[in-house]
């Protein structure tokens, strides 16, 4: 379904909803550029250290997309678990699961409430931006702890730039993307102000800090447009 949640006036702040995960693979296709790119390249990096059994969890999985993609490129049998805290995209994660025939744990849940223990992968794509600081450090500490020794982390996030001036032509650039992907200057409008303190960005370098004052050995970027970041990180 095509996205027009923010054609009418909004009334309330940015809601992974039901209205929202009901156009939600349109939304993040037209909304995050070089999406499918990204989404090649985490599972591309991710195959390269998994081996048959290994325990892969997807933070914020939405409607499964990675999981499924993932699965479908594997050559050995992997243990999936998707956490998402909006019934509305669990749902719709367990009829596409079900539809490509993907055997996936699928758990309604906040990431505050789930333990990730013995993984050896972690995906988050487009997920910490919408946890409070405070807490998002905390979540990338408990990441850490739960990943096994040489773990991998793989994360992407809408970044912003610590140059007042790069920010704002980060942004004009961003908005351009969302024009020629048929959103208007009302919609773009609109969703700029339902995210507003929702979605909470760090600069690049913000973010690899983060990750390597909780342990982690290594962490780099695999990816960048503009304003929207890949990361990859390891423990050693
Ligand atoms: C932008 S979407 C992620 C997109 C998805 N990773 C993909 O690539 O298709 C962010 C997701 O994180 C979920 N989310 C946000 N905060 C969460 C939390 N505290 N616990 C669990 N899920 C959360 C939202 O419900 C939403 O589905
Ligand atoms: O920042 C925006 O305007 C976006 O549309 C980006 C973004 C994201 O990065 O997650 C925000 C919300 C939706 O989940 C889809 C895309």
């Amino acid at each position: 379904m095509t996205d027009k949640v923010f054609e009418k006036a909004i009334t309330k702040q940015f809601e992974f909803d039901e209205e929202v995960a009901s156009v939600f693979d349109d939304m993040l296709n037209r909304s995050v550029p070089f999406y499918k790119e990204m989404q090649r390249l985490t599972i591309n990096f991710a195959l390269n250290f998994l081996e048959e059994n290994d325990k892969v969890y997807d933070l914020g999985c939405s409607t499964a997309s990675t999981l499924i993609e993932l699965s479908k490129h594997s050559h050995s049998k992997l243990d999936l678990i998707g956490i998402d805290n909006s019934e509305a995209m669990i749902n719709r994660a367990k009829k596409k699961a079900k539809a490509f025939g993907v055997d996936i744990k699928l758990i309604n849940d906040d990431l505050d409430n789930i333990s990730y223990e013995n993984a050896k992968l972690i995906l988050s794509n487009y997920t910490l931006q919408f946890i409070r600081p405070l807490q998002r450090e905390k979540l990338v500490k408990k990441i850490y702890n739960n990943l096994r020794n040489e773990g991998i982390f793989i994360f992407s996030e809408k970044v912003i730039s610590s140059n007042k001036i790069l920010d704002k032509q980060y942004i004009d650039e961003y908005y351009e993307f969302k024009k020629t992907q048929g959103y208007s200057e009302f919609e773009i409008a609109q969703k700029r102000e339902a995210l507003e303190n929702v979605l909470v960005p760090y600069t690049e370098e913000e973010n690899k800090k983060m990750i390597l004052d909780v342990g982690f050995d290594h962490c780099e970027t695999l990816f960048k447009w503009v304003n929207f970041a890949t990361f990859i990180a390891i423990k050693k």
